[in-house]
């Protein structure tokens, strides 16, 4: 049976410090991402709102136009420079997320732009959950009051390596988004996301584990480093966790890269240890993959 990733291949993931400044962070992620290709990343991943701080205030303030597509440099910025940048390092660059203004509608959206090694515009995924949350004492935020939700799944199709599922942050709350993307062939799942201190600590590392052990692939989430002078202070703890559900490698809130070798065969290895992929029972309950589901691939 053909595996699912391809060829084993090495991922990073790049806990970047943002500032206000989006020139300098898409100069800074730049040199951040060079790093990790140097040292063999063929898939590098940027963290949530990596050009910008995170906060309803700043979408509107620091959103670019992408569409129609290709936009122009002036309309956005960082389209451009993920694109140079993808080609320059020779990689597949998930460019974390960055605010999108679509012109037409005047709609905010959180919005990921994957490009191919040729600088070519592989997907765009539109948050579909958005981060609306109400801990008294601890956190209240409210994405809703200035984003739209995107609509679709988004899973990539990487030639040499397979299929790659990508979301961002709050999607990752929601595990029929993870299992549709695995039930249709994803290797791994991508979470560009920052989480905060509250519920960083309770839900980052079991989230991520839990779609693993769930969907029996790797699942890799890319927060901001934290910045305690920020109006939203990120979790941090970018990782990367094997299909087995154990955790192969956590930063902790500083900036820093994952840098990690995916194992071609490791997929197939967990489900035949323990095959829940073949043992459903969709006489019982219905195959959420098998109904009306948007993609894009
Ligand atoms: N940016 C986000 O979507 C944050 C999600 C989050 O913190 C959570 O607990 O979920």
């Amino acid at each position: 049976m053909a595996q699912l990733l391809k060829q084993s291949v090495k991922l990073a993931l790049v806990q970047l410090a943002s500032t206000a400044d989006k020139a300098h962070n898409l100069a800074h992620a730049r040199t951040k991402v060079l790093e990790a290709t140097k040292l063999g990343a063929k898939i590098v991943v940027l963290p949530e709102c990596f050009n910008s701080p995170y906060g309803t205030k700043y979408f509107a303030q620091y959103a670019e136009t992408l569409l129609p597509s290709p936009p122009t440099e002036a309309q956005s910025p960082s389209y451009h420079a993920l694109s140079n940048l993808a080609k320059e390092a020779n990689a597949y660059i998930i460019g974390g997320s960055i605010p999108e203004l679509e012109e037409k509608t005047k709609k905010l959206y959180n919005t990921s732009l994957t490009f191919s090694p040729t600088g070519e515009l592989l997907a765009t995924h539109r948050k579909v959950h958005l981060f609306d949350i109400d801990i008294p004492g601890k956190i209240r935020f409210k994405e809703s009051e200035v984003l739209d939700p995107g609509n679709k799944v988004t899973i990539l199709d990487l030639p040499e390596y397979g299929k790659v599922a990508v979301a961002i942050c709050y999607d990752i709350r929601f595990p029929e988004l993870a299992m549709v993307a695995a039930r249709k062939g994803a290797f791994l799942l991508l979470y560009p996301g920052a989480f905060n201190l509250t519920t960083g600590a309770l839900h980052w590392e079991l989230l991520a584990r839990a779609r693993a052990v769930d969907n029996q692939v790797y699942v890799g989430l890319c927060s901001p480093a934290r910045d305690m002078s920020a109006d939203y202070n990120a979790w941090g703890h970018s990782l990367l966790i094997d299909p087995n559900a154990e955790v192969l490698q956590m930063l902790d809130e500083k900036e820093g890269i994952v840098l990690q070798e995916l194992v071609q065969g490791r997929i197939e290895e967990v489900r035949k240890g323990i095959p829940v992929q073949t043992q459903r029972r969709f006489d019982v309950y219905p195959d959420v993959s098998a109904g009306k589901v948007r993609y894009e691939e």
